[in-house]
């Protein structure tokens, strides 16, 4: 029986004698069924009072195998042998980290702060590991390591390695892998070494080979990618030496972690293997020991509790979001690499560490803002576990209302690929609709994504027919939204990187020491919008940043692209950055119609838009080459997310600019910031704010703390391109004191007409630009199905008077009433965050809403702000008047769409 539920008090540690002998252990007080049964004491024993000591209040306990144990009138349970005790279960924790915890808890600090670095070794082992799983494939040793190489061609060459010495060195560990392989002892009988798996059919100990396993524990709370499984039983790769007869004992833990979350498969993994890559390639007369590169250990009972143990410490650090110091462990600082690093953070941040500390405290204000975003960055981490957690616990018809998964795909084939990988096809119905897009990275699977098999995969087509590839062939009838904790790790290295490694000058800036300071200077860089070239002077005058705030349709694009030329003109190294792919391209496209060619695209194929790959950097090739390229271009652009990569991370500019600024966390915008001197911030705090799911400090972005603390940095073109006069005046007169008003009279006074419609055609509710139309339907859950019959006859109405389809959006709040809405007319309809960036010619908002406007959606009145000003000359508003009247904010939305 598994007992399970908060903790409510935790005994201390004490010894009995028992018949086996004196014994130790902790009573706890725990509210099983997760909280709702009554409390009862839960006795851990023995080795279990490990994780008794770590435990606290308000942590949820998990005890498999309980028995039942009841104190008189009270209920109980108590470990038995077969018991894991886990705390926290819900948080995850990924098997590198329980690796470098048990080498010193602090070490596991300082990989989460500082992230991977670029370093030979590193990518030298990243190009071993593909080498692995591409033998496991089947892919030739030679032709897998000339294509693993070429592939890491830009980071090589950032490197400054050659081809041939890397190709060289990346063979000998290689030998040592192919060696093994070929090692018929391990082999099972009759069989080749090195053959790919036949058929997958979901259960790792009927095959021979798999390489790259992804897996979940739900009970353990850990997670990982497993490097290879051989007979069920997992094989770490190690590109290093080790000749003692063991494997190091952090690597055990980590082959013992797979072990774990085998055996919750109902895999039966009691053998861990690790393979030493350098050992054959020793100069023999040097070394002496255990020269053979795999080791095999056993993994017992008693190491699968070590390894909950160890990694229930780690929940229980993150639980209060403590620092780890170092004494936690007997680790020995003065063999430890990374003496010197942890001894400067712990300096910096004054933090008590068993290395000690030099140099002096960064000032308190920014300690403050580091232990306040390191917190609010750790918070956001935990609702991204609970994104993971969604994926055992929502049945797949849950998944799939709420947009997460698209179930009940139908297989249609498969092909093996060039390289050993796959392309999977599955027919999908063609209503559903999901978050995921093409391009993502998603978990396929046979219908199960926890239990059942799951491949992580890519998304190529995303139609009636899916097309996915990946590493193993599965049976594609489930695709699941992945969550991905690399934007909560690449905040963390921003934070780092800012604070630790930033410059203090810029920090005086950023924390309010000092003012801003601008060079005089005004050219012309602009002749026919005056608040637009206001604001391309004070970017190129900015000694530290400076801000533009651009309403919608106001040419911020044009601005930028001005902006970017203005600073190479000057000899600039610029790079330009967005948080979306979209607003990268639609920059880049930008300076392109300003006739600047030049500038390199940072991205990966499928991110990076058709009409930009000619200018996006391969990063394949000859090491020299690919870094030439990057290294000698005067404009690199990439997402603010790619600007967290480690080629980018090593990057310098002397500017970076970055637009959708209001869209982005903090420390987000720092990705980008921490590698430029000065930078340029663009948006629109009234449009939305970050994309977070946690609700703290990382909901406010940078550029609108600094708008609001340094107004003068700022300027706010007012001159929008977008809007007929009358649909700009509500967000003008509710959003930016009236100052935003059209550009030139034919942008005031533009109708239907000029797209040849003829007026008179239409509906008398939809003749004036701006119309409401109130359907008197019912909101039932997110949608409401009559409104969306409306909405579809408006948008026919539309068509009829002769507006191309292709003009015509429809926005609506909810994904539920976007599929109720898509159901019934082939236009492009989607939710505002989507809508964000792009304009129509007609636009129709769907509010859903009946009665109240009881839903955190209509609470953030800026979504209405990017809503109402996507229309260019026609917007038709269709909601339920009484329920829009019941709010000041859309009331005044109401006269206005009615006057
Ligand atoms: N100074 C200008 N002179 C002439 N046309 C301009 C000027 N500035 C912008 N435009 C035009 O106005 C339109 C909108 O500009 P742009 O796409 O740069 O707007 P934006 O502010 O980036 O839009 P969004 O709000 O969608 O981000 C474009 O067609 C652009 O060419």
């Amino acid at each position: 029986m598994n007992v399970r539920g908060p903790i409510l008090s935790v005994g201390e540690v004490r010894s009995v004698d028992t018949k086996y002998g004196e014994r130790d252990l902790a009573e706890l007080t725990v509210r099983p069924d997760d909280g709702a049964a009554d409390a009862a004491t839960v006795t851990l024993w023995g080795k279990w009072t490990h994780t008794a000591e770590h435990a606290e209040p308000g942590m949820e306990l998990l005890v498999t195998d309980a028995e039942r144990d009841d104190h008189g009138d009270r209920e109980g349970y108590t470990t038995s042998k077969e018991s894991y005790v886990v705390l926290e279960p819900d948080f995850l924790v990924d098997v590198t980290d329980v690796r470098s915890w048990v080498q010193c808890p602090r070490m596991y600090y300082l990989n989460k702060l500082s992230g991977v670095p670029l370093n030979y070794p590193v990518v030298k082992g990243t190009i071993v590991h593909e080498v692995f799983g591409d033998l496991l494939r089947g892919v030739d040793l030679e032709e897998s390591i000339e294509d693993q190489v070429a592939d890491a061609g830009l980071e090589l060459g950032l490197l400054g390695r050659e081809r041939e010495e890397v190709v060289d060195e990346v063979r000998r560990n290689a030998a040592a892998i192919e060696g093994w392989l070929n090692q018929g002892t391990l082999t099972p009988e009759g069989d080749e070494a090195g053959t790919a798996p036949s058929e997958w059919d979901g259960t790792p100990a009927e095959t021979d080979w798999r390489s790259e396993y992804t897996l979940i524990s739900p009970t353990f709370g850990v997670k990982g990618r497993a490097d290879a499984l051989r007979r069920g039983m997992p094989v770490e790769l190690k590109t290093g030496k080790n000749t003692n007869r063991d494997p190091r004992f952090q690597d055990k833990i980590q082959a013992a972690c797979y072990a774990l979350l085998l055996r919750e498969r109902g895999v039966p993994a009691d053998t861990g293997t690790l393979l030493y890559t350098k050992n054959t390639a020793l100069d023999r007369s040097e070394a002496s020991g255990d020269l053979s590169p795999a080791k095999e250990f056993s993994v017992g009972k008693g190491l699968l509790e070590f390894v909950v143990r160890t990694r229930n410490e780690i929940a229980a650090t993150e639980f209060d979001v403590s620092v780890p110091t170092g004494f936690e462990a007997d680790a020995k600082c003065e063999y430890c690499f990374e003496q010197d690093t942890c001894m400067v953070v712990s300096g910096r941040l004054d933090q008590e560490s068993k290395a000690g500390q030099i140099g002096t405290p960064l000032p308190e204000e920014e300690r403050d803002y580091f232990d306040r975003s390191y917190r609010a960055i750790e918070e956001e981490r935990r609702e991204t576990h609970a994104e993971y957690r969604k994926l055992w616990e929502q049945t797949a018809e849950e998944r799939a209302a709420d947009d997460r998964a698209l179930v009940d795909l139908d297989p249609l084939d498969r092909e093996e690929l060039p390289g050993g990988r796959w392309r999977l096809r599955a027919r999908k119905d063609p209503e559903a609709v999901s978050k995921l897009r093409e391009g993502d990275v998603a978990l396929a699977s046979d219908g199960d994504p926890a239990a059942g098999h799951s491949e992580l995969c890519r998304i190529e087509e995303l139609g009636e027919e899916v097309a996915v590839t990946t590493d193993e062939p599965v049976d594609l009838r489930r695709l699941d939204v992945y969550p991905s904790e690399i934007s909560v790790d690449r905040m963390l290295t921003a934070l780092h990187d800012a604070l630790l490694k930033g410059d203090s000058d810029r920090k005086d800036v950023l924390f309010g020491r000092r003012e801003p300071e601008f060079a005089d200077g005004d050219d012309t860089f602009i002749d026919n919008n005056e608040s637009q070239n206001r604001a391309v002077n004070r970017a190129v005058n900015a000694e530290d940043f400076a801000l533009v705030h651009g309403p919608p349709g106001t040419g911020k694009t044009y601005t930028i692209a001005r902006i970017v030329r203005a600073l190479v003109e000057r000899g600039d190294r610029v790079l330009l950055s967005a948080f979306t792919n979209r607003a990268v391209d639609n920059a880049l496209e930008a300076l392109r119609e300003q006739g600047f060619e030049g500038a390199v695209r940072y991205g990966t194929e499928t991110g990076v838009r058709g009409d930009m790959q000619d200018v996006r950097l391969v990063r394949r090739g000859e090491p020299n080459d690919r870094a030439a390229e990057l290294n000698g271009a005067s404009v690199v652009a990439a997402t603010t997310a790619a600007c967290g990569s480690r080629a980018m991370r090593e990057q310098g500019f002397d500017v970076a600019l970055v637009d959708e600024a209001s869209q982005l966390t903090e420390p987000g915008t720092l990705a980008a910031v921490n590698l430029a001197d000065g930078f340029v911030l663009v948006g629109d705090h009234e449009q939305l704010p970050p994309v977070v799911r946690a609700e703290n400090d990382l909901q406010r972005s940078l550029f609108q703390r600094l708008i609001e603390d340094h107004p003068d940095a700022g300027v706010m073109l007012d001159r929008q391109y977008r809007m007929s006069q009358r649909i700009q005046a509500f967000s003008s007169s509710e959003f930016y004191d009236g100052a935003l008003r059209p550009a030139t009279p034919e942008v005031a006074g533009q109708t239907l007409a000029d797209l040849g419609v003829d007026a008179d055609v239409l509906p008398p509710e939809l003749r004036a630009n701006v119309a409401f139309v109130d359907p008197d339907g019912r909101r039932e859950g997110n949608a409401n199905p009559a409104e969306a019959e409306r909405v579809a006859a408006v948008v026919e109405s539309y068509v009829d008077a002769g507006v191309p389809r292709g003009e015509i959006g429809v926005i609506a709040p909810f994904r539920a009433q976007v599929a109720e809405i898509g159901r019934r007319t082939d236009v492009t309809v989607d939710t505002v965050d989507r809508f964000q960036g792009s304009s129509e010619e007609v636009i129709v908002v769907s509010f859903v809403a009946t009665d109240s406007l009881d839903s955190p959606i209509f609470e953030d009145p800026r979504r209405m702000n990017v809503a109402l000003t996507r229309a260019r000359k026609a917007l038709c508003l269709v909601g339920d008047a009484d329920a829009l009247a019941s709010d000041p904010f859309y009331r005044r939305m109401l006269d206005w769409a009615r006057r």
